[in-house]
């Protein structure tokens, strides 16, 4: 069961700059993540899922702006702390992330031991012996036997790798842990197998997940609630039931009708269209233009409706003020 609030996000935004301006790859974005509570972060490619998870940890490359907006961590604002103080409090202590590619992660001539108790000689001060044992247990926490602890990145095949990174995120106990499309390099069964370990993760552990993907099947699998994103903001967040079962906005319809479903007669459906430049978004609602349900009004920026509890839909067609069809 999920708990109390442990990262709330308000008006979210970062700007990339660019040879032509600021380009806003996160405009606004409200979240909210419980304790022991898996978020998934759905949506197409480019509309922003990383830079909001990079965001929300601080790894920003050079060009991008300072973020605005609130963040909070158990109550407690974070966004404007310190570089120093982040990375103190913050970064790899109570908020870990999970990249895509774990190759990237790891440094190929260290001993994988080594880097997944690095973190708690770093952040945690701890001695060589002790952080050594409590690599072997999370290692052992993950499936990997602890003999791996003394290989090198490339003596592990590519699940061992994702599973050791996801060892290293969980060594220091951190309370949120963001997994940036954390099995999308892998083949179905592995990708399998390091979800059940999430699972069994958050159910033992009460951690709570971001999970960034554009993979709706594996994002199913562990999310309690999810958010989807279209260029740069959110238009629908709801429980992992509704969304999958009966999603409010036109985007999180035509995306589930994407699908491809076993037993489908009909062939899954393509949404026509791309997505608009970030450089000089609409001013109005940012799928108008690919919209089966558009109508006047959407020339204006749409609202957050409340459509149900803890479900918002950004979308002029559930407004009080009646929508067309
Ligand atoms: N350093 C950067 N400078 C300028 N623009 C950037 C930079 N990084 C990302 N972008 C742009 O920001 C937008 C959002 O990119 P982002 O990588 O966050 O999206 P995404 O949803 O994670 O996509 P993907 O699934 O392909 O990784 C895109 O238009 C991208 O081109």
């Amino acid at each position: 069961m999920a708990g109390a609030p442990l990262l709330e996000i308000e008006n979210l935004r970062l700007g990339y700059a660019t040879e032509r301006g600021t380009l806003w790859a996160v405009d606004g974005v409200h979240l909210e993540v419980r304790r022991n509570e898996a978020l998934a972060i759905l949506g197409e490619s480019g509309c922003g899922k990383s830079s909001l998870a990079r965001t929300l940890l601080r790894t920003l490359p050079r060009n991008a702006h300072a973020p605005s907006g609130q963040m909070r961590l158990d109550g407690r604002e974070v966004l404007g702390l310190s570089e120093e103080r982040f990375r103190r409090e913050v970064r790899w202590v109570r908020i870990a992330l999970v990249m895509q590619a774990a190759m990237n992660a790891l440094n190929p001539v260290v001993r994988v031991g080594e880097q997944v108790a690095e973190p708690l000689r770093v952040h945690h001060r701890l001695g060589r012996r002790e952080a050594q044992r409590r690599a072997a247990a999370a290692f052992e926490e993950v499936g990997i036997a602890t003999d791996f602890l003394r290989r090198y990145p490339h003596e592990l095949s590519g699940g061992m790798r994702q599973r050791a990174v996801l060892a290293m995120a969980l060594v220091t106990e951190p309370d949120l842990v963001i997994l940036d499309e954390p099995t999308s390099a892998l083949d179905v069964l592995t990708q399998a197998s390091i979800m059940n370990v999430l699972k069994r993760i958050k159910a033992e552990r009460g951690v709570s997940f971001v999970l960034i993907t554009h993979d709706i099947a594996t994002s199913s699998e562990l999310a309690d609630r999810v958010a989807l994103m279209y260029a740069g903001q959110v238009v629908e967040t709801a429980s992992a039931g509704a969304f999958f079962g009966e999603p409010a906005h036109p985007y999180s319809r035509l995306l589930m009708d994407s699908v491809p479903r076993l037993h489908q007669e009909e062939p899954p459906r393509a949404i026509p269209g791309s997505p608009p430049s970030l450089l000089e978004p609409p001013r109005g609602c940012r799928f108008a233009e690919r919209c089966p349900k558009a109508f006047e009004r959407c020339s204006e920026p749409p609202p957050e409706v409340a459509y149900d509890t803890r479900h918002w839909v950004r979308c002029w067609l559930h407004h009080r003020s009646g929508g067309g069809q």
